[in-house]
């Protein structure tokens, strides 16, 4: 036990049990976040590869103002933060 009361900074066996638990789930939502923002890529990548064959530019700014603020009214400023983190991984740096 003093091992898992080491990996959590719980203090007692209660504290440490409820805490391996939720680390638990929190691994498994990760994953699925993973997951979800691997899909997003796969999904931008058809939307960017239309454009250009199409003879257009990869990026679309005005676009990219209506994902950040979608995710800053959801989420507040850290929100705008985690969107172009997302715009990044999903059409590179510009
Ligand atoms: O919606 C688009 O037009 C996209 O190309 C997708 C996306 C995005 O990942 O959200 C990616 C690049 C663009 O600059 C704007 C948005």
């Amino acid at each position: 036990m003093a091992d898992v009361l080491d990996k959590t900074g719980a203090r007692t066996d209660e504290a440490a049990g409820v805490i391996a638990g939720a680390r638990e789930r929190i691994d498994a939502l990760d994953d699925r976040i993973i997951g979800l923002v691997q899909e997003r890529m796969a999904v931008s990548a058809v939307i960017q590869e239309a454009r250009i064959t199409s003879g257009g530019r990869r990026v679309n700014l005005s676009r990219e103002m209506e994902v950040l603020g979608h995710y800053r009214d959801a989420l507040g400023k850290p929100g705008t933060a985690l969107a172009m983190t997302l715009l990044e991984l999903c059409r590179g740096r510009i």
